[in-house]
């Protein structure tokens, strides 16, 4: 089947890449290249098919409500994920203990997305590793359940759990990334998960200081 032309550019490589963009020279991370990241990160698993729309379309409303918040009128405030912590706090614009007046603030949706990256972190690290008779439905649930799964209800981790079983096999999931050989992936992986760590850990230590990591 011929792809498009844009489908035939994707890969897998360009968006890990956003990641390596995330981090400024004080090590702060920014919200434009986090949300970018995300994007393509959608994107991809868009082109998995349709039975991962559920989980798509409560990535890209997080993804949305984000981007509005830095395109907004205290759009300077939301540049990094440490001026955005720091101008929420300090305007009481986060709902600390239970959801009220800003149950969409800034902090409260990157938590989310910051919990996803976890997940990510784990399963490529197991993609990297792999060989490969590996599965990804078992990489991509061991991975969920040490990370996402333990903020999520039972009935999303059943809906999880299920879209994980339909995941192409190794190759095929190789193949859709679009970085060439298993050898370039898994080189690919490797220069890529030390950044979307250090974005993580970064982000977490900010979260754990201001105590922001049970944001409901
Ligand atoms: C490629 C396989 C994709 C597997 C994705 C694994 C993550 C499974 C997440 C299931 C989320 C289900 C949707 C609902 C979530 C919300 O309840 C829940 C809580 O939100 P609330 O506090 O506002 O209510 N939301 C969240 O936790 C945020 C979830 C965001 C998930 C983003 C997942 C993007 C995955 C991108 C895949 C890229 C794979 C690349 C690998 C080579």
């Amino acid at each position: 089947m011929a792809n498009s032309v844009e489908e035939q550019k994707f890969s897998l490589k360009e968006v890990l890449d956003t990641f390596s963009l995330c981090l400024s020279e004080n090590k702060e991370v920014y919200i434009e290249h986090y949300v970018e990241g995300w994007r393509g990160l959608v994107r991809f698993m868009n082109s998995l098919g349709s039975v991962f729309s559920f989980i798509s379309k409560d990535a890209v409303n997080k993804i949305e409500i984000l981007a509005k918040f830095f395109n907004g009128e205290n759009g300077t405030h939301y540049s990094t994920i440490q001026s955005m912590v720091k101008y929420e706090l300090d305007n009481g614009l986060v709902d600390l203990a239970k959801r009220d007046k800003y149950p969409e603030s800034g902090c409260r949706t990157l938590l989310r997305l910051h919990r996803a990256l976890r997940w990510l972190e784990l399963f490529l690290e197991r993609l990297r590793t792999s060989s490969e008779d590996c599965k990804t439905s078992v990489m991509c649930s061991e991975a969920y359940n040490e990370s996402l799964a333990q903020h999520h209800a039972w009935i999303i981790r059943k809906a999880a759990g299920m879209a994980f079983c339909v995941l192409p096999g190794r190759p095929t999931f190789f193949e859709v990334m679009n970085v060439g050989t298993s050898e370039q992936v898994v080189s690919m992986l490797g220069d890529a998960l030390p950044l979307i760590s250090e974005v993580y850990d970064i982000t977490e230590k900010l979260y754990a200081q201001h105590e922001l990591l049970q944001l409901p």
